[in-house]
């Protein structure tokens, strides 16, 4: 039995891919995702299983880097075919749902800090506490050019607009004293003036005189996630993340990433303990092993390979439909898109010798993080090795389809992790930052 306990978020996107392109043409995948009670009836499950956090990704265009088109990503329902504006899903998941957190994707560069602050103050109220925000910086030129830029800043750019963009949030969060909102009727006293604060903020990139509109959310502010990869995106997530998502491939590599990113939060300044890494893994989960493998090559053959490939040209930032395809990727590419995600799959290359067209269908199915294919008591099995090499302080797990993949995950796999002691059989209290066992930030 383990004292520490394992967190759990479900990344759920809103459109046909979460964990496999092959997904959403799964015969389980049922329900309309373009229906209000799809999103209701994913948070209600994963409430009935505990979970920490059901996380929303989001981009704000449709990707085009696979020869410039886009048709892999519409034709084939890929990652970034279609997205539903992530804020207002959860929205509505924050009504059917008492106790889960709710991540929402919103991009530092293409929002100002007023509307992102007064929007997740909002929903950290309505839900009861339990906003949180992946904060990412967005790496795609098609969605540069729906913001009027011919062309991205680049990645020191994006990260010091990034770091004043959190530096302003933080402080609009902050201009409500906590007990400003006084709602005396007899007074009458409904907010004390002398408790609300403009924050008169002059930077290189942003200008707010404050204070929000909004009096300080129930966790003082949402909590922070961040997926960081580069040198530059760690230590933003070490400065500034209390759940950092990281897709490493092996267990190894994830011991290496948690130790770096931990060493970093310390030299912040904090302690390591409140920034939670969480490793996406892809479960497919049977009652045999068996079925499980059954399941997966059923997966693995309804994910186009070009599908998989237009997904890792956006992730990766790179055209590969001018690489030849029955030829392994290059070694040593210039990746101006997700690091990680290069190292994922280049790892993944090396290790199985896979042809650029193999490597779209397996990237594409979400399977290069092996061993988390079986019965419910093996993928614990590895869950347990990797917690307990301290690899992580939890997992995002990446359901393969909708809702059925969930059902699976709920009522197999969180059960075996509950008898081992590994996971709550109850929410530890209402806002997310109890769940994660962090303190509310003081103001
Ligand atoms: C699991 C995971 C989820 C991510 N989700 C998003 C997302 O929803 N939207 C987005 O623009 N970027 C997303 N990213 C990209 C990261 O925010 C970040 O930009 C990327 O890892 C590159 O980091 P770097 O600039 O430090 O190399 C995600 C990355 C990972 C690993």
């Amino acid at each position: 039995m383990s004292a520490k306990k394992l967190h759990l978020a479900a990344f759920v996107s809103a459109g046909p891919v979460s964990g496999s392109h092959g997904g959403w043409r799964h015969p389980q995948a049922s329900g309309d995702l373009l229906s209000a009670s799809y999103y209701q009836e994913i948070g209600r499950l994963l409430e009935q299983g505990c979970f920490d956090l059901l996380f929303i990704p989001d981009i704000v265009a449709i990707p085009d880097t696979l020869g410039h088109s886009l048709d892999s990503q519409l034709r084939y329902g890929a990652l970034g075919a279609l997205r539903l504006d992530p804020l207002v899903v959860l929205s509505i998941v924050a009504a059917a749902t008492k106790h889960i957190g709710l991540g929402v994707t919103i991009s530092t560069t293409y929002t100002q800090p007023f509307i992102l602050a007064r929007a997740l103050a909002t929903l950290d109220h309505l839900s009861g506490g339990r906003a949180a925000w992946n904060i990412v910086t967005s790496f795609q030129q098609a969605e540069a050019r729906n913001f009027g830029l011919t062309d991205q800043l680049s990645r020191e750019q994006r990260y010091e607009r990034a770091d004043e963009f959190l530096d302003v949030t933080t402080k609009l969060w902050n201009s409500w004293q906590d007990d400003a909102l006084v709602r005396d009727r007899e007074a009458p006293l409904f907010a004390d003036p002398d408790r609300v604060h403009r924050i008169d903020h002059s930077g290189k990139y942003f200008n707010v005189q404050g204070p929000l509109n909004v009096s300080r959310p129930p966790q003082g502010r949402p909590v922070f996630i961040q997926a960081g990869a580069s040198d530059r995106g760690r230590d933003f997530a070490a400065r500034w993340a209390e759940i950092v998502f990281v897709t490493p491939g092996l267990v190894d590599v994830a011991v290496e990433f948690r130790n770096d990113l931990r060493a970093r939060a310390a030299r912040f300044g904090r302690d390591p303990d409140t920034l939670k890494v969480l490793p996406g893994i892809a479960p497919v989960i049977a009652d045999t092993e068996k079925q499980a493998k059954t399941l997966c090559d059923e997966l693995y053959g309804l994910a186009d390979p070009t599908a998989g490939l237009s997904t890792l040209s956006y992730h990766l930032g790179v055209d590969l439909s001018h690489f030849p395809q029955d030829q392994v990727l290059p070694e040593n590419l210039d990746v101006p898109g997700v690091q990680g995600h290069y190292r994922e799959v280049s790892e993944l290359t090396r290790r199985s010798g896979l042809s650029l067209a193999n490597l779209g269908r397996q990237y594409g199915a979400g399977r290069t993080t092996i061993g988390f294919t079986g019965t419910p008591g093996s993928v614990a099995d590895r869950m347990q090795e990797w917690f307990e090499a301290g690899a992580c302080d939890g997992f995002m797990l990446q359901i393969p389809y909708f809702p059925g993949g969930v059902e699976d995950v709920v009522h197999r796999l969180v059960p075996e992790l509950q008898r081992r002691g590994l996971f709550r059989t109850e929410y530890d209290g209402p806002t997310l930052r109890d769940s994660l066992g962090i303190a509310r930030p003081a103001n």
